[in-house]
């Protein structure tokens, strides 16, 4: 991480825990709007700014589905870094995929960070929105990032569908925050749980909140409301990670995903809306996760499993088979 604008040595991925060795999440430091509600005045501008994303990341991902659903492709530019964190933390590689900085020209995520602070102390997180004209960040919260790409893009945003509609928001806000904390914060704390305490805590929660979801999916289309919403987008990026990497790196492995047939069933519907399918990428997931050094030291990653509901995405990507002909 950064201390006063210096990467730290001897870093390593490993988070930040209470005394009972559970996981702690860091605030996010850079929290401003775009358009009028913008402290620092960044104005809405196509081209101006640029999304820094890791699609092994569910945060980010979130921001990338909102991107999409909005119809901002051409209006901001997204640049994803490699999706193994190393000892300098995310990494511009140009490997599997992934991108070169075409506007900072970093090789590290961290200096983003000391171009917009240079004595910022905190880990170097993604997603970024980064204002290419004043050069420094806007905001590193996934879930501001979502609202600015939903409220305050006004004509640029040429996607039809209110992610929070004012008559929702109380509710999509008190579900999100439930989902955040037991489900996709709740995997993390299972993952990097420094006590069996911890971990059982973690595990139940999540399992608790895929039995809400089955028992609302069983009735209703979507997670708030009658439409799409973010709660659905914030879902969406911890189910679609759910087999690929936290049932087994992060033992969330209590039931299968096909225990519960009405989730599973929503995860497909929503992996076939282009915005959804476009922010998921199976080899940078499985690559990425199984990159943390604390949970996995040697660093191989599995060949399974085998998911239908990804294998149709691929296809409708054009990609090659998952499984090599090697
Ligand atoms: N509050 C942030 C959390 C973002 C976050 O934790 N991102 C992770 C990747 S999934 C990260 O960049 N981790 C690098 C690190 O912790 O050093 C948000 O939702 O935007």
């Amino acid at each position: 991480m950064l201390v006063n604008g210096k990467w730290a040595e001897k870093w390593q991925p490993v988070q930040q825990s209470d005394a009972d060795g559970r996981f702690i999440r860091q605030h996010s430091g850079f929290r401003d709007r775009i358009g009028p509600d913008s402290a620092k005045g960044f104005a809405v501008e196509a081209g101006r700014y640029q999304l820094y994303v890791a699609y092994i990341c569910p945060w980010a991902s979130r921001t990338l589905i909102a991107l999409h659903l909005k119809g901002l492709e051409n209006a901001i530019d997204v640049c994803a870094v490699d999706p193994r964190l190393g000892d300098q933390g995310w990494a511009f590689t140009g490997r599997d995929d992934s991108d070169l900085d075409p506007v900072n020209g970093a090789s590290y995520m961290h200096e983003i960070y000391t171009l917009a602070d240079p004595t910022h102390t905190g880990r170097a997180t993604v997603p970024v929105l980064w204002d290419k004209k004043t050069r420094t960040i806007v905001n590193n919260e996934s879930s501001d990032i979502v609202r600015i790409f939903d409220k305050d893009f006004g004509a640029l945003a040429t996607g039809d569908v209110d992610l929070c509609p004012p008559e929702l928001q109380k509710e999509i806000d008190a579900v999100n925050e439930r989902l955040y904390m037991s489900f996709n914060n709740g995997v993390y704390r299972a993952g990097f749980a420094g006590t069996q305490k911890a971990y059982e805590e973690a595990v139940a929660d999540v399992f608790a909140s895929l039995d809400w979801m089955e028992g609302r999916l069983a009735r209703a289309d979507w997670l708030v409301g009658d439409r799409l919403t973010e709660t659905d987008i914030r879902a969406f990026v911890t189910l679609v990670r759910f087999e690929l990497a936290y049932y087994s790196l992060f033992k969330c492995n209590l039931r299968p995903l096909s225990a519960y047939p009405a989730v599973r069933a929503y995860l497909v519907r929503l992996l076939a809306i282009p915005a959804f399918a476009a922010s998921v990428r199976p080899d940078h997931i499985k690559a990425g996760y199984y990159s943390i050094k604390a949970l996995n030291p040697t660093g191989i990653v599995p060949v399974g499993p085998e998911l239908d509901y990804l294998e149709a995405l691929g296809a409708a990507r054009g990609d090659r088979p998952a499984r090599s002909a090697a």
